[in-house]
């Protein structure tokens, strides 16, 4: 099976408007099979256990096709990269309609001054406001930075573990939605039963698929814990998965992390607008041209062609 994936591949590399996560290029592999595309796009410091439930993700987009879907649009939030203030207006713009916005805060080298100029400059024009730290506060800055912030929607990731997560869950009013907590756990519930999270942020590619999303969902319900589908910053092609899996989710009341296809300068298909702060979920099919132009070098495609492998590997 991976040699069929392989001869129906296509490696791409899309520049990205503004740094995002670090990078200004996001890589990754698309293939064709008898249900639609499937993206392969595990970040590349990923290891080939952890790739592999991208893989599997990429697998049954393309093998298996989406779930059963309830609705034929999901909400969307904005995302800010961690930008001066000034540039809110013009990223904001870009999400027409968006009543969410989620903001990057302590971001490195910077300042809670810049993140408290970032956060209200967003206010300014959206109705709520999320803010993600990926994990890069202590205990004591998450709790000076989300008093100083003033009233979000919820704080993600505010510090790297879940202990942590749960004591700033108890010391401040902020909503603790947990991200990376899940992405990289190995068991996604131990994060509710600790106490550490108010939402969970779940991402189709880490999880192994829009399937294993629905079923995520359901049971963090039972522990009264809404999810949020957001994106792994995904190619046109990923981001249908994600908007598929938010969809099928009979509890979908918060906007969704799926509209990153905004900071990449051009994405593999097009078409798929924000509107009224809503996507479509039908899939987006690559355009022949731009593939061709969003080629990734030889270099590239063959090392995700060998990372493909070894990947495959720990699913058999
Ligand atoms: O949630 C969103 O608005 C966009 C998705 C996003 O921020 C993201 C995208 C790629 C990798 C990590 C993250 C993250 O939530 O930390
Ligand atoms: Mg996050």
């Amino acid at each position: 099976m991976i040699e069929e994936i392989l001869a129906h591949s296509h490696v791409v590399s899309l520049p990205m408007r503004v740094r995002f996560r670090g990078i200004t290029v996001r890589e990754a592999m698309l293939f064709e099979g008898p249900a639609g595309w499937g993206e392969f796009g595990a970040f590349t410091e990923y290891d080939d256990a952890e790739a592999a439930h991208w893989l599997a993700a990429g697998i049954e987009a393309a093998y298996q096709g989406p779930p059963v879907m309830l609705r034929d649009t999901v909400e969307v939030n904005a995302t800010v990269p961690a930008v001066p203030a000034a540039e809110v207006p013009s990223i904001l713009a870009r999400y027409p309609g968006a009543r969410t916005a989620k903001v990057k805060v302590a971001e490195k080298g910077q300042t809670l001054a810049d993140d408290i100029a970032r956060v209200n400059a967003v206010r300014e024009s959206m109705e709520q406001v999320r803010v993600d730290a990926n994990g890069g506060w202590t205990v004591e800055q998450a709790v000076s930075a989300l008093n100083a912030l003033g009233e979000l929607q919820y704080a993600e990731q505010p510090c790297a573990t879940v202990e942590e997560l749960a004591e700033v869950r108890r010391r401040v009013s902020t909503p603790i939605a947990a991200d990376e907590s899940i992405r990289k756990a190995e068991d996604p519930l131990r994060v509710v039963r600790a106490g550490a999270a108010d939402v969970a942020i779940v991402k189709v590619p880490p999880l192994g698929g829009m399937r294993a999303v629905v079923r995520l969902a359901a049971e963090l319900a039972e522990y009264g814990v809404p999810i949020v589908v957001s994106s792994a910053l995904d190619t046109a092609v990923g981001m249908s998965a994600g908007l598929a899996a938010a969809a099928a989710l009979t509890n979908g009341d918060y906007a969704c992390g799926l509209a990153t296809g905004r900071l990449f300068a051009e994405d593999v298909a097009d078409g798929r607008e924000v509107v009224h702060g809503r996507l479509d979920v039908g899939a987006s099919v690559p355009d022949p041209a731009r593939l061709h132009r969003l080629a990734a070098s030889a270099e590239r495609r063959a090392w995700w062609h060998a990372r493909a492998r070894r990947a495959f590997e720990h699913l058999r």
